[in-house]
């Protein structure tokens, strides 16, 4: 018999629309109400919070991870399901897959529909959950995604959609695996995200788009005090307007993390390009290049690494660009 740990933390999935079509939160979890009697797997359910993924914080997450740490550690559990919102899964799967060593699954899913709307979601994507987290086959592959019967891997999935209950996509990989029917399959092994425990979340590092004709207005506007890095979604490969650029150089300068990631869906920003602007120049000025990760996932493990200690430039450049 499977012990599964299951942690609702709110969302569409717990919510219910009403008759003007609005959907929020319920006082109680209606997915608690949910009767999963499986053979061979007992569940352990807490409500852990009741919030909308965009009311879900760093300290939420830390939150989470020690509990998770907790039931792996000292209360036997093979396997966690939570349930979340899913407008910032992506992040708390990153959060925890950064976190947390690999071993005991640790499957995360969610819902596009409410409980009480047409075609919900909810039920079947917490049951298919349930059963990736009791396979045997989904160890050590870190923290899982489960949705509309796809497996993803945290480090790179993304909500692509607004409400397609296929939101969830992995670009450039694609999916780790599949839920038929009867089955479990997994298509390929993933490469281990770097592993780095916290005991807290400090740090203000906010994240800054790059456009066609980007000025160095929004750069020079922030306070180098009150900054603890920044991550920047490039354009194509990596590259920058000369302007903007130009800007970076003062935050550079003043010795903030400078992290840079591709506004592209698709690929990897590689220090390419070497005209005013460009990623190699900015490579050389000290900019560093997160690898395969989202500008969201890149600004968490920036904040994880610092919270870790890794202070020097070149502990922290090795961290963000493995
Ligand atoms: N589908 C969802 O769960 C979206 C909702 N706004 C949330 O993230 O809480």
């Amino acid at each position: 018999m499977k012990k599964i740990l299951i942690l609702h933390t709110g969302g569409t999935i717990s919510m219910a629309e009403d008759a003007q079509g609005h959907v929020s939160p319920n006082e109680s979890n209606p997915m608690s109400a949910v009767n999963m009697q499986l053979d061979e797997v007992e569940l352990v359910t807490e409500d852990i919070f009741n919030l909308p993924s965009p009311h879900i914080t760093l300290s939420d997450m830390l939150v989470l991870k020690n509990r998770l740490k907790k039931a792996f550690l000292t209360e036997s559990f093979d396997g966690a399901v939570i349930t979340h919102g899913t407008d910032t899964l992506e992040e708390t799967a990153f959060f925890l897959d950064t976190t947390l060593e690999r071993g005991k699954p640790i499957v995360m899913t969610g819902a596009m529909r409410s409980s009480n709307e047409l075609g919900t979601d909810g039920i079947y994507n917490f049951l298919s959950a349930i059963r990736v987290a009791a396979d045997e086959h989904s160890h050590d592959r870190g923290v899982l995604v489960v949705m509309n019967d796809e497996i993803h891997s945290a480090r790179y999935v993304t909500k692509t959609h607004t409400t397609n209950v296929s939101t969830f996509q992995t670009p450039t990989h694609g999916p780790l695996g599949l839920l038929t029917k009867n089955k479990i399959i997994y298509f390929h092994n993933d490469s281990e995200n770097q592993h780095l425990d916290v005991h807290s979340v400090h740090g203000n590092v906010p994240i800054v788009k790059a456009f066609a004709g980007m000025s160095g207005q929004i750069l020079d506007l922030l306070d180098l005090d009150k900054l603890d890095g920044i991550v920047i979604e490039a354009l194509g490969a990596g590259n920058l307007p000369p302007i903007a650029s130009q800007s970076l150089q003062r935050l550079l300068d003043a010795g903030v993390p400078v992290v840079l990631v591709s506004r592209c869906f698709n690929g990897i920003a590689e220090p390419v390009y070497a005209y005013q602007g460009g990623g190699s120049q900015l490579y050389d000025a000290g900019v560093m290049f997160a690898d395969e990760v989202n500008s969201q996932k890149a600004r968490l493990k920036l904040i994880i690494g610092l919270n870790a200690g890794l202070e020097t430039p070149s502990q922290l450049r090795n961290f963000m660009e493995n």
